[in-house]
């Protein structure tokens, strides 16, 4: 290993809109990777630990290599403004079980411009699906414009939707001025293995001291329905709310 080698594993953030399968992504990378690299994952969610239970209940890891940590009202500060509760999750998991090659953090998702700090992950996925339209993708944000890689997952549901899965994934491409873009479906095997393949690239990146971690920008700002409703921002300086 070359001396510039870092001293703990890769950390790989997994970030997009509800329910466009971040939790679901993150189990085929572990079924897909298992096997050859000791994984670990921590899930954020607003007041439970669902989708670590999702993610212990699909037996693709051992239970105890998923931790859950619990946000509070807005899910994106725990990922971007004040990382401590992930950073410390993800120290206990490489301590647990060193040595760890990659742990894998999802964020709680609830709108399109999470992002995660550079602080917190070396590399960040973000996730789009078919079902939230074929537009989505030229719509932009730090997430779709700048994440390390842009999934638009599901596409085996395209022909439902009535959505083309190519011009999706010219639109993505043009919005990330050429950035990688994987169509991806569980059921795919060819794509869930180009899945594979970028996740052991970044890795032998990141080993070799040649990967770099970019900052997508901050969220834009954003509505909480949670106590009241307040508009919320995450500015890299301030924290404001405005109820
Ligand atoms: N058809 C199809 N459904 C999928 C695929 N991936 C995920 N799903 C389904 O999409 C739904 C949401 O998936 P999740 O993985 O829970 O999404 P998520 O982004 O983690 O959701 P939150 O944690 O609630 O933000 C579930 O019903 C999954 O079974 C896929 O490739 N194809």
């Amino acid at each position: 290993m070359p001396s510039s080698a870092p001293a703990r594993a890769l950390r790989l953030g997994v970030a997009g809109p509800v329910g466009t399968g971040k939790s679901s992504l993150i189990a085929t990378v572990c079924r897909a990777l298992a096997g050859e690299l000791r994984l670990g994952v921590i899930t954020n969610d607003i007041y439970t630990d669902e989708d670590a239970r999702f993610l212990r209940s699909a037996g693709v890891l051992d239970p105890e290599r998923i931790r859950a940590v619990e946000t509070g009202a807005c899910p994106h500060t725990a990922i971007r403004d004040d990382i401590t509760a992930n950073l410390l999750a993800a120290e206990d998991l490489e301590s647990d079980f060193a040595p760890l090659d990659v742990v894998i953090i999802e964020s709680g998702g609830d709108n399109l411009t999470a992002t995660f700090s550079p602080a917190l992950v070396d590399a960040q996925i973000f996730v789009l699906d078919v079902a939230g339209g074929g537009d989505v993708a030229r719509k932009g944000g730090p997430g779709i414009a700048r994440a390390d890689l842009l999934v638009v997952n599901k596409t085996d549901l395209a022909p439902y939707v009535g959505v083309d899965v190519a011009q999706m994934v010219a639109d993505a491409t043009s919005a990330r001025e050429g950035g990688p873009v994987l169509a991806l479906s569980r059921t795919d095997e060819a794509s869930v293995a180009q899945l594979k393949a970028w996740v052991r690239a970044v890795l032998a990146s990141y080993r070799a001291g040649e990967h770099t971690a970019i900052d997508p920008g901050p969220m834009a700002p954003h509505f909480h329905a949670e106590e009241g409703g307040y508009t919320h921002s995450h500015d890299g300086s301030a924290h404001t709310h405005t109820h």
